[in-house]
């Protein structure tokens, strides 16, 4: 009997979404390389491409961007709930919570997808994301700005100020590059309960939760801290010789399908680097230590397939949009769920129940001791 521990190598379906070559380190959304979708694109068009499978005519871009920008705005239940959450409470629950109120709203029962909550789930989850943030902050929360796009209003809700023209193209770019990436654990936690005709809000909670650990979406948080912690470059060597030497992961290294650099990382680390150099301070201080964790870190892993993953920089370019670290997996999630939604609808068309098996090793046939007789 083999077991594919951790389903490695194991297709569950068949999907035109996503292409990773994990040898050469490319990714494809719809066939479109994602140097071109960052360089020519912005995530509204590269979500529609997802979501739909082929680039927007004028006609069906503004359509969509229209309806985005309408649907941001939280119900009062939301603003409640939020204003209700402790202050330390950790964001990624926050935001499965908030969504969770979403689907109650909606009473959704089974699986029913509208195209006005596919909107919702896009359009809200940066309203949803930087009123908890402001309230964190002791601040008044910002209502979105309709004039204004997607990663833009993001930044402003966020930051109380618009961004910068290069503040704008950093967030978007990070945003395009966490749209999607093919089978991950948060997709496929998502697909499970979609599989079952369970509702959308359902599904794409499963995919919040998932992504929340330090394994997959949670990394970003943890390399930044592992930055924090190192505190100065003069530390690198020694502080990851260390942790390796103690069995300790370096955070926002290795992938399971990528055996070289990540391509959303080289595209993430141009950004950090010039965010770096436009803020320096503490943020050049961490780009340095990440550049250097980087290269360390590779001497001793790069043999063993093991590089920055796109968790790596983008924590630094996170850092320097005015993003509190814990808040970072919230930010992915923002990005993520439209590749979810995509995945979702592309399994359900053809859907199957995902049951797979487990091979029993224990003892059958033992007999019942009542239990003053054990
Ligand atoms: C958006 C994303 O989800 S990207 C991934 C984000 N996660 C991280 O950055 C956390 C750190 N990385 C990891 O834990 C892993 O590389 C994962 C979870 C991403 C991939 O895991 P898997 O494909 O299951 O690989 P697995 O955990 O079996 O590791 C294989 C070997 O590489 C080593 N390894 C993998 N990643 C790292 C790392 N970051 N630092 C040090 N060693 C590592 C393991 O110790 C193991 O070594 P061994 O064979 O000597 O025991
Ligand atoms: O593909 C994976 O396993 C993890 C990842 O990089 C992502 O979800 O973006």
């Amino acid at each position: 009997m083999e077991i594919k521990k951790g389903l490695e190598d194991v297709y569950v379906k068949e999907t035109e979404i996503t292409y990773i070559d994990g040898e050469l380190g490319r990714l494809y959304y719809r066939g479109y390389s994602i140097y071109d979708l960052a360089e020519f694109s912005n995530f509204e068009e590269t979500s529609y491409l997802i979501l739909y499978g082929k680039l927007p005519n004028i006609y069906e871009y503004e359509n969509f961007v229209k309806s985005l920008r309408e649907s941001r705005g939280i119900s009062d239940r939301v603003k409640e709930f939020l204003k209700s959450v402790k202050k330390n409470a950790d964001p990624m629950d926050v935001l499965r919570t908030a969504v969770s109120i979403m689907g109650l709203e909606e009473n959704t029962h089974t699986y029913n997808v509208s195209e006005q909550s596919i909107i919702n789930l896009i359009s809200k989850f940066p309203t949803i994301i930087s009123y908890y943030i402001r309230l964190r902050r002791d601040l008044e929360p910002v209502e979105p700005d309709t004039s204004l796009s997607h990663a833009a209003n993001f930044l402003y809700m966020v930051n109380g100020t618009k961004p910068s023209e290069e503040e704008y193209k950093a967030m978007d770019v990070a945003m395009i590059l966490h749209i999607d990436h093919e089978m991950n654990a948060s997709t496929f936690a998502s697909l499970v309960v979609a599989s079952t005709l369970s509702d959308i809000y359902s599904s794409i909670i499963a995919g919040i939760s998932a992504l929340k650990g330090p394994l997959h979406g949670g990394a970003n948080y943890e390399a930044l801290k592992m930055f924090k912690e190192i505190g100065y470059i003069e530390n690198v060597e020694k502080y990851i010789l260390n942790r390796l030497a103690n069995k300790q992961r370096i955070m926002g290294f290795g992938h399971r399908v990528y055996k070289t650099y990540d391509p959303r990382a080289r595209i993430l680390k141009a950004y950090a680097k010039l965010l770096a150099e436009k803020k320096g301070g503490e943020i050049k201080r961490l780009y340095e230590i990440a550049e250097k964790v980087e290269e360390i870190g590779i001497k001793h892993l790069g043999p063993k397939g093991i590089y920055p993953n796109v968790d790596f920089y983008s924590s630094i370019v996170f850092y320097a949009l005015g993003f509190e670290p814990e808040f970072f997996p919230t930010v992915f999630a923002s990005a993520r769920v439209t590749g979810w939604i995509a995945h979702i609808l592309e399994y359900v068309k053809d859907n199957k129940i995902i049951r797979p098996k487990a091979y029993y090793k224990g003892e059958i046939g033992r007999k019942y001791i009542p239990i003053d007789s054990r």
